[in-house]
């Protein structure tokens, strides 16, 4: 038995699709100062003002995808979770950076175990930015210091370069592909724009030109849209695709605050008004489906490229639990993390 453990972690869900649960849940998040990135004061008034429509708006979109089992990103993590376990000789545990299981309850549960000596943390995030990694990294950081935990915590890397993840990629939607598509569009979840100049070590790089994400610059190391572009021309060139072929955008807008584009729901409209009859629908940002893939793509995006003239939207389902993928992970944990 090695002395190293693993923690998977993920963003989490409500515990149930009550209105209820699901403020909760949004007040947690939201409330995050890596999510909503303004002072406590203003950062409260605005969740706030959230929280008076949104609950019940979100609510209805939980209960239109809830698995008997519970919500599909939870059930889907545990397979995972139980899928890695079966391969590897060390403890593995899921966490979830708002509701349950949390990550407090995961560390502390591998801390609790003989021999445990390092925790692998791995947030399940191929692309860098601070509302998922950096949070998950710093509530890590803080149980392990709070409960004095006797662990060396390392942290896996957001994994966008990593072979093993786009032959991952690769493998698990190269079928879909081969029904046939009109278009295929990689629907990536969106920043505010202000998340991403905060990101920029340079100041200077992100956002200042129209092409920042094809110059190479030393920001790229912690741009989540430079990383969603490479993700997309690595995936593009192993499926030998024309640049016609397909298009790039970013969904899940919440707020008024501008947010990098191209937006989705624009994207979907036009490639419908311009012919395309069957659309293919890749979310590479998630390794697990969700309410955004769901619900946001699979149904609200379906309907409107229906409404606006298109015939088929296809969503492609997430790494989930595809035996390449758990390999992949199962490879990760046993070598040097991020080296693989
Ligand atoms: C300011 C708001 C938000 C930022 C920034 C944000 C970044 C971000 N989120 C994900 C991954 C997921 N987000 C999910 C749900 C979700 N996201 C937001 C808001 C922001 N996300 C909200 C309010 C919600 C809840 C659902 C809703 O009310 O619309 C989920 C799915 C959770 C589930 O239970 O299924 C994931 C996964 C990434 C990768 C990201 C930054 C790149
Ligand atoms: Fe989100
Ligand atoms: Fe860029």
């Amino acid at each position: 038995m090695s002395d190293r453990a693993v923690l998977l972690a993920n963003l989490g869900s409500p515990a149930s699709t009550e209105v209820a649960d699901v403020r909760r849940y949004l007040n947690q998040f939201l409330m995050d100062p890596y999510v909503v990135d303004l002072p406590w004061p203003a950062r409260r008034l605005l969740v706030g003002l959230i929280l008076l429509l949104r609950p019940k708006q979100s609510a209805a979109a939980y209960a239109s995808i809830w698995w008997e089992e519970g919500s599909p990103l939870v059930v889907i993590s545990r397979r995972v979770q139980q899928a890695l376990q079966a391969k590897l000789d060390m403890p593995v545990e899921l966490a979830m950076r708002y509701g349950e299981p949390s990550i407090e309850k995961g560390l502390l549960a591998l801390a609790s175990r003989e021999g445990v000596k390092e925790v692998l943390f791995m947030p399940q995030y191929p692309q860098f930015a601070a509302s998922t990694v950096t949070t998950s990294i710093r509530e890590a950081e803080r149980v392990v210091a709070e409960h004095k935990l006797n662990i060396k915590l390392t942290v896996v890397p957001a994994f966008h370069d990593k072979p093993g993840y786009i032959d991952a990629l690769v493998a698990s939607a190269a079928p879909h592909l081969e029904q046939g598509f009109d278009h295929l569009l990689f629907s990536y979840h969106g920043l505010p724009e202000r998340h991403l100049r905060k990101a920029d070590p340079t100041g200077s790089h992100c956002l200042n030109y129209p092409d920042c994400c094809d110059r190479p610059s030393p920001a790229h190391a912690t741009c989540y849209r430079a990383q969603c572009v490479s993700v997309t021309r690595a995936f593009t060139e192993r499926m030998g695709l024309r640049d016609d072929q397909w298009s790039l955008a970013f969904q899940s807008r919440l707020g008024k605050d501008k947010w990098i584009e191209p937006y989705t729901e624009a994207r979907v409209e036009e490639l419908a008004e311009q012919g395309v009859k069957r659309l293919l629908v890749m979310c590479p940002a998630f390794v697990a489906d969700c309410i955004e893939t769901l619900e946001e793509i699979g149904d609200r995006a379906r309907e409107q490229f229906i409404e606006a003239g298109g015939e088929e939207l296809v969503l492609v389902p997430c790494l989930n639990d595809h035996p390449q993928w758990i390999d992949t992970l199962a490879q990760w944990c046993k070598t040097e993390p991020g080296a693989a």
